[in-house]
């Protein structure tokens, strides 16, 4: 199967209309930090009130949005006498606290002039991994869309610690699309379409549609744009469309002043077509969105146990444990030699695990107490790596 290659004019390669986008009912929009703001960092109206446009048409037919927008930390530099994004975690998070309300109230205005009340909704790692957490989320965001409201999602910067972030609202896009179950991701970047290489190059022609792994193959994808704005470049995108189409979600991926005839099926940026059908959400963000806190080595009976049979996971089988985790945390679960077969979330806390493991379940309730029969990984909370 061969990758459609556009050349350098206009990007509509075959004229037709994408039905999977016309189709979409429940749509996820992330915008960039680049489409955002001016050249010196601050917030750009005009470029707020073109978004805020198109997606305001897009709610009047009746199809439901959620913004995914970045941006909070270019627009809390200026106020802080900041010319350039920080390196440091701590200044970021300042300019995101100072930026994000702006961002906001930006939006709030902006939709308002189109009839509609708009909802921030920061959200952390621990969000869309806890059980309680996601199933909040996923309720706070149903109840906005069903209320008409326009949920705008960031990453709750001015909390997020290195070891727990996203660090990138692509993928937090994706996971946000699995989250809502939504039938289209549309990545708004700086740039028209995922390119074959360096769209600055000579010689790097636009990519129409991707429709698996092989359409990849030789693409030359490299990091942020314009410097000191964005973050992740297009590694992060094309994970993102990774993660969503792996979900069963279509991407389409193209610069923002496109966004209307991208929203409109027109044939512009990158369609990237679902790799397969839908996964449990929530397990399929246990695999994405989730840093192991630790790991619990199997022995070979437990591997094949969880692999094979899709058992849960006990004590039993259960040679040594790494890593300072709670229960409820993520985990790795690896084999004899090391390497992760599955990743899921554990009932106990490290330090209760050592003086279990080897024994039958039996065995440590009859010892410890009826508590101590449950599993270390019940099979509902474990997904295959
Ligand atoms: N293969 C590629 N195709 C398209 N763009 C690419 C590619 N490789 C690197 N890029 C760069 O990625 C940039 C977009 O990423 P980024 O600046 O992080 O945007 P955003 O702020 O929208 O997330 C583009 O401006 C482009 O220079
Ligand atoms: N949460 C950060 C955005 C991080 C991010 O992914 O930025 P970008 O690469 O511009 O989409 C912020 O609002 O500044």
């Amino acid at each position: 199967m061969g990758t459609r290659r556009g050349g350098p004019g206009p990007t509509t390669q075959n004229g037709r209309v994408r039905d999977v986008v016309t189709a979409a009912r429940r749509v996820v929009v992330k915008i960039g930090s680049s489409s955002l703001t001016t050249a010196t960092g601050g917030l750009d109206d005009e470029r707020v009130d073109a978004l805020v446009g198109t997606l305001g048409a897009l709610a009047a037919e009746g199809r439901e949005v959620v913004l995914v927008s970045s941006g909070a930390i270019a627009a809390g530099l200026a106020p802080l006498g900041l010319s350039r994004r920080p390196r440091d975690l701590a200044t970021q998070q300042a300019a995101a606290s100072v930026g994000q309300g702006l961002l906001i109230g930006r939006y709030a205005s902006a939709f308002a002039r189109h009839g509609l009340t708009v909802g921030q909704v920061l959200l952390t790692v621990d969000d869309v991994t806890r059980r309680a957490h996601y199933r909040n989320a996923y309720r706070t965001l149903r109840k906005l869309l069903d209320l008409r409201a326009v949920p705008i999602v960031n990453e709750n910067d001015t909390v997020a610690t290195e070891e727990i972030r996203f660090g990138d609202n692509d993928r937090l896009a994706a996971l946000v699309a699995a989250l809502v179950h939504a039938d289209l991701l549309v990545l708004l970047s700086d740039v028209d379409a995922l390119w074959t290489g360096d769209p600055a190059r000579p010689g790097s022609s636009r990519i129409s549609e991707v429709h698996d792994e092989r359409d990849l193959t030789g693409v030359e994808v490299g990091g942020a744009g314009r410097a000191g704005v964005g973050t992740g470049g297009m590694v992060t995108k094309v994970e993102a469309a990774r993660i969503a189409t792996g979900f069963g979600i279509p991407v389409v991926l193209t610069a923002a002043p496109l966004a209307a005839p991208a929203l409109a099926g027109e044939p512009v940026g990158t369609l990237f077509h679902p790799s397969r059908r839908r996964p449990t959400a929530r397990l399929f963000w246990l695999a994405h969105a989730t840093s192991p806190r630790g790991r619990l080595h199997l022995d070979p009976g437990a591997v094949a146990a969880v692999v094979d049979r899709r058992k849960s996971l006990l004590p039993a089988g259960i040679t040594a444990v790494d890593g300072a985790f709670t229960a409820g945390d993520p985990v790795d679960l690896v084999d004899a030699g090391g390497a992760p077969v599955a990743r899921g979330l554990v009932n106990y806390d490290a330090v209760e695990l050592p003086g279990l493991l080897g024994r039958s379940t039996t065995e440590l309730a009859a010892a410890l107490g009826p508590a101590y029969e449950r599993e270390v990984v019940h099979r509902d909370d474990l997904v295959l790596l």
